[in-house]
Formats: C-alpha cells, structure tokens, sequence
C-alpha cells in the first residue's frame, strides 16, 4: 500500500511518494515533456487557440524567474529555468498548431526532455558548488579577521572545549579585552543540540586544563542565541590587586544599578535592589567593613536612594559617613555645609527600634497615599524617584541579629523580617551582613527568598564557608579562587554567581564622596516624612546623637588626661554632657527639642571661625590648643550657612527639615501646607515658624495669593 506522508519516511507496505517533494534533473524532464505532451494532445483534440500554451509558458517562466532571484539562485540558473519553460510551451504551440501524434513532434519532444535533464543537473551541480563556495568564504573571512595572535588562541580553546567538554566548537571571533586581563571568545555550539551549559559546567576543568592563576576563570554564558555560546578567559589576577574605589562619584539611580565590585576582567558588577535585598557574609578581616563603605558608597551617589543604617556595634559602619560632616569637617564648594552620607544611623537598641518602626509606618502610609499614583502609572510597584526614594536600611551584622536569641534583638529581629516582608513594593529592601552564612541566617525563608543578592566575602577563609549553601545551584566555587582579602563571590539575578572583589575605600574618600554627592541625596517624600513624624524630623537631635559623644575622640578620660593632639578633629562632648540642664519633666516637647538643638549646635556646632580663639574654659582643658576644633554641625543639615553662633530664637527642631525642603524645591518653593505635611505639623505652627524664619533672613516670602510660597534666599 502507498501512503502519501509528506516527511517521506518509508512506512511499512513499499515506497513512499513524497509529492511535496522538489524535482531532480530525470523528473523534472519527465514531468515538463509529459504534461507538454499531454497538454498539446488535449489542446490539439479540443481545438484550443495555440497562443494560449505559448502564454501559460511565458507565465511559467516569468514565475520562475522571479522565485529563483528571491532565492538568489545564480543567474544561469534562473536563465536556465525560464529557457526551459519556454522551450516546452514553444514546443506545445507548435505541436497544437501540427499535431502532436507525428514521429517529429515525439521525436523533437524527446530531445527537448533530455536536454532539459542535462541542464537541470548541471545548474544544480553549479548551485551546490556556489553554496560550498560561500561557507569557505565565510570560513576564509574569520579565519582572516583572526590575527595570528587570535587563531592560536582560538586553535588552543576549540581542542582544549573537545577534550574537557567531549564537544567541537567553532570559534567565531576571539576578543582581547582593553584591561589586557583576559580575552572572550565567540564560538559556535555544534548541530545536535548543544547548549552553552554543556561548558559552563566544566568552567573549574577548563580553568584548570589552562592553568590559568588562582583567582582566573573560564566563564562560560550564552550567545546571540542559543547555538552559540560567549567564553570569557581571565589571564591575569586583578583580585591579587589593591583597586581604589573608582573617583567618578557621578549620580546613580537604584533603578539602573549600584556597582559593588568588580569581576576578574576588572569589568564592575552592578546590583539591581529596587525590589530585591541582599546578604553580606563575611567573616571578621575578610573586608567586611570595607564592603559596607563601598555599598554606602554607591548607596550616597543614587540620587533616589536615602540609606538608614543600624550598626549596634557603636554605629562604627556608618560614622565615617556623618561625623565629618555633621563636625563641620567637610564644606560644599560654595562653602555650605553638607548633609551626612547616611540620612539615618541608630546605633541602640532604642534607636534601632525607633527607625524600624518608622520604616514599618512608612511602608504602611505608602501604601493607601500612592495608590493614585500607581494606578496611574499601571503598577503594583511604587515608582522610585528622587521625588519618593527609595530607604535602603543597612544592618551590620543583621543577621546575627536575626538569629539571636536574646529578647530585645528578638523583638528587633521581628521587626527586620517584617520590613523585609512587607515593605518590596512601597521602595524599602534591606541589606544586611553577617559574619558566616549559618544554617539559621540561610535556614530563615524570608532571607533565601528576598536576598538574592549575594556576597560571600571569602578572604581565603575556609572555616564555615558553605558556598553551596550561599549560592545553591552553582557548581565548582572553591574558597581559594578568592584568597584575598575584600575578594570573594557575589550573585545576582541578573548575572549568577562569579569571583568578585571589592574596591578599596579609605576615610578620606568617604569624606571626598560624602562632599560629593551631598547635594544628590533626595529629601524623604512628605507622606513618608509626616508618617515617620518626629521619630525622624528629630533624628539628628542632641538627645538621640549623644552616643556620638563617645566616638569622637576624646572620652571623659582623655578629656581630664590632658592635651590633645591638636590635629585630631573631634568632638570633645562628654565634659559638655555633665553641662547638661536636667530636663524638666513636662516642658513643652517643641521648647525642650528647641533648647537642645540649640544647646548643642551652641556647644558642638562649627562656631569657631577661623582664627577666633577658644573660650577660655575649654583653652584650659586643650593645651596646647587645638587650631581648630570642629563639632557637630547640624547646620549641615539644614543644607545651608548658619551664622556661627546659633540664636536662641532659631525656631522649632523641624525648622532645619524645613528649611532644607524649601531649599531643594529650588525658585518654585513650598506652600506652607506643603511644608506642615513634610514637617508632621499643623500650618498654623508651621506659618509662625516660616514668618519667624524670613525675619530673621533664613527665607523669603513671595506673595501670591493663593499661590504663595516659601524660597530659599539662594532661589529667590
Ligand atoms: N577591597 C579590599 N582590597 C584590599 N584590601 C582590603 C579590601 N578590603 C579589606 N582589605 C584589607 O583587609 C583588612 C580588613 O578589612 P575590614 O576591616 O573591612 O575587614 P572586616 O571583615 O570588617 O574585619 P573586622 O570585622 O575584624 O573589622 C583591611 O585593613 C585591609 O587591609
């Protein structure tokens, strides 16, 4: 039995007609002298007008000219076809205008078909040889764009894939990189399906077969698409080196990537934490403390990123980050003061609570305030801007924290979860470290599920380094492809797992980027800002700062031991504290708040001009005196020059948040609503404070009527 099956395949019962199938040189001629013949006899016995054969043959040939150029045939192949075509409906007119039945017209039809045959064959011959002719070309053209240089490498990888993998690759193009650390190589898979992992899982094998250096990869990923597959080769150890980080303090955006590090082709690794968290592992001297001043770095430069940090090991991850600045260290080009280079540090257990309640309120508020918002902008997402930041709470060693079982960093740990669980898609993810990737801090779901982003700083420690269970799924990581110190791995969605290392960062750059990128930092959106009500207008204040009395220099001991070294910048608080008023149980909270800030921008705050002597008292205790000794200036946060000495009517604590909002709105200003919102007060308190502040030269009032506003001196 025949079966018509278009694929061809012999099915059981005899051989099979593929009628889908093209013509060969014999049935082609066949086929064209039959259905001639046949058409000549039927035309000839129905008296059809002969020009109608010459016509269907015209249109024959036509036809196939036109297919035969879109199929770029060469173009005696498509003369060949047309004449073919031509010839047949040549043949047909003539035999219908005669007759067909004659031994000249079987005769002459005869000839015709072995004629087209022998044409047939010898223009698909050409065409094959055509099509071999060009994939040498093709072959010949990357053989000639590899240099010698490149053909040996690609000679050397194609023979070492066979051996390692058991797969013949062929390599495309080969590309040095400029850092001249290694080259990749464009190589494509081979037919029978192939996929690029059949190489990335023998990457250690590869590396090992090309003895390249500890710390050097053979990183496989894939191509263009998935026949081909990308092989990046380090040849030389850029983790070995010291690599500061880079001076470029431009604005980032958490939307487009903070950089963290860099991979072995010194090429940096951006982290994606607009909905995701991250882990830092690192046991101590590995560089953990680096990598956070690095994270703080990138997180300072994001134009829409505000960083809130809880270190309870005395807040040391984040003070580089504020004592230069709120010390009057550090000054603007214009010669303002600047803001911190965190907006938030808690370093108690009452203050961390007191900022993770703020967070948790935040997430909430966002919630129901930005819900036009996001159906407006058809998402689920809140969208980050500079206008609604982005908090990225920071927690040294939080991990350990989360697995404490002590009750107070319980109660914590209850509240990080809860950040981390609820607050992905109002703009809060939380990064936090840890000392070892312990089976309770990877054991919590809630951190294996929202920390994808990952960094095992290694430091070529291997005790209690389980990167398996750091990064599950990858294969092959091994603590001594990252022995150095700031090195390690480090994973994120977008790129997987790979050797990384982190630059090196200093306190002086610290102080460099937090001048720098002052005047990036976003200002927290009013909503949020009236949800996290005083907890965080005050967070600057003397009563909640008076922790950093104890870590700036000079403690009670020192204070009483005699001189200092006057270029050590400081401040000297502790003798200040015992100067302290007590604190009169139920005075106004506004007028107590207002008789610290001022108390200590009096006492710690940059007031020594240049060259104006020390007050006696403290002459005494600083011998010999210190040329200049700054102190905490809170002016800084306020965004702009206080006069040295802080006036007693310097208006409510909330006044600087204000004040420093009305700044960055720039010439447009703010409503006093606007400000009362931003601020957590009613408008008629704000609208006295915002007169009082424009007597006294600190903002300008633009009349408008409805439109009214607020300026800063600086727009107006
Ligand atoms: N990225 C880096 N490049 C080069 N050296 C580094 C890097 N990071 C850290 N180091 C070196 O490692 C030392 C320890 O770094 P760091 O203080 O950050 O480690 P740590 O893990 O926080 O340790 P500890 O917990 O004991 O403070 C640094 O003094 C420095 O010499």
């Amino acid at each position: 039995m025949t079966t018509n099956n278009t694929t061809g395949t012999q099915l059981a019962g005899g051989p099979v007609w593929d009628w889908a199938a093209g013509h060969g040189p014999i049935t082609g001629a066949l086929s064209a002298t039959t259905g001639a013949f046949a058409a000549a006899t039927t035309g000839a016995a129905t008296a059809m007008p002969p020009g109608w054969a010459l016509a269907i043959g015209a249109a024959g040939a036509l036809g196939h000219t036109i297919a035969g150029l879109r199929a770029r045939n060469a173009g005696r192949t498509v003369a060949t076809r047309a004449a073919c075509w031509l010839l047949g409906a040549g043949w047909t007119t003539w035999a219908m205008a005669t007759t067909p039945l004659s031994w000249t017209a079987l005769g002459s039809l005869a000839a015709l078909g072995v004629g087209i045959g022998t044409a047939t064959h010898s223009t698909a011959l050409y065409e094959e040889a055509r099509e071999e002719e060009a994939l040498a070309a093709a072959e010949r053209q990357v053989a000639a764009e590899l240099s010698a240089d490149h053909r040996a490498i690609a000679a050397e990888w194609v023979d070492r894939i066979q051996r390692v993998c058991g797969i013949t690759v062929r390599v495309l193009a080969v590309e040095m990189w400029p850092t001249g650390t290694g080259f990749s190589i464009d190589a494509e898979l081979p037919p029978g399906g192939a996929t690029y992992d059949r190489i990335a899982k023998d990457a250690p094998k590869l590396s090992a077969d090309a003895r390249l250096p500890h710390g050097c990869t053979a990183t496989a990923s894939p191509g263009i698409h998935q026949g081909r597959v990308i092989l990046d080769v380090a040849t030389v150890n850029v983790l070995a080196e010291e690599r500061t980080y880079p001076t470029d303090y431009g604005p980032l955006s958490v939307l487009t990537g903070i950089p963290w590090g860099y991979r072995t082709n010194a090429e940096e690794i951006r982290t994606y934490l607009r909905e995701q968290c991250a882990l830092v592992v690192g046991p101590t001297g590995s560089g953990k403390t680096n990598m956070v001043h690095v994270i703080l770095a990138g997180f300072a430069r994001a134009t829409d990123v505000l960083t809130w940090v809880i270190d309870l090991n005395a807040g040391s991850a984040g003070l580089p980050w504020v004592l230069p600045a709120l010390s009057g260290q550090l000054t603007a080009p214009d010669g303002a003061p600047v803001r911190p280079g965190i907006d938030w540090l808690a370093a108690t257990h009452e203050e961390a609570t007191v900022m993770l309640d703020a967070v948790l309120r935040i997430a909430r508020h966002r919630k129901t305030v930005y819900q036009d918002l996001m159906a407006r902008a058809n998402t689920d997402l809140l969208p980050v801007s500079p206008q609604i930041p982005q908090i990225m709470l920071v927690v040294d060693e939080g991990a350990e924290i989360l697995t404490s079982t002590d009750r107070t960093l319980r109660q914590l740990a209850g509240k990080i979860l809860e950040v981390i669980r609820i607050a992905r898609a109002m703009g809060v993810r939380t990064v936090l470290t840890a000392l070892g990737a312990t089976g309770s801090v990877l054991g919590n779901l809630m951190i294996r599920r929202e920390a994808k982003v990952r960094v095992a700083l290694t430091g070529g420690e291997t005790e209690g380094m389980d990167l398996n269970r750091m990064f599950p799924g990858s294969r092959g990581l091994r603590v001594d492809q990252a022995p150095y110190k700031g090195s390690g791995f480090l994973s994120t969605p977008e790129t997987g797992v790979g050797v990384f290392k982190a630059w090196r960062i200093l306190p002086d750059q610290i102080r460099d980027i937090t001048a720098a990128t002052a005047h990036l930092h976003p200002i927290l959106d009013a909503p949020s800002a009236a949800a996290a009500g005083e907890a965080y207008a005050r967070r600057w204040e003397a009563d909640r700062t008076a922790w950093l009395h104890h870590t700036t220099g000079t403690g009670s001991d020192t204070d009483t031991a005699g001189p200092q070294p006057a270029a050590r910048p400081g401040l000297n608080l502790s003798a200040l504290r015992a100067e302290r008023p007590e604190q009169e149980p139920d005075a106004d909270a506004d007028a107590l708040a207002a008789r610290l800030m001022a108390e200590i921008d009096q006492t710690f705050g940059t007031t020594d001009e240049p060259g104006t002597p020390p007050p006696p008292e403290r002459q005494e205790q600083e011998e010999p005196p210190a040329p200049r000794r700054p102190g905490l200036n809170l002016s800084a946060l306020r965004g702009q020059n206080e006069p040295p000495q802080h006036a007693p009517d310097a208006g409510p604590p909330w006044l600087a948040q204000a004040i420093d909002a009305i700044e960055s709105a720039g010439a447009m200003g703010l409503k006093p609503s606007a400000v009362a919102e931003l601020v957590g007060k009613d408008r008629k308190t704000v609208r006295a404070a915002l007169r009082a502040a424009v007597k006294r030269g600190e903002l300008v009032y633009r009349d408008n009527g409805p439109h009214s506003v607020y300026v800063h001196p600086d727009h107006a």
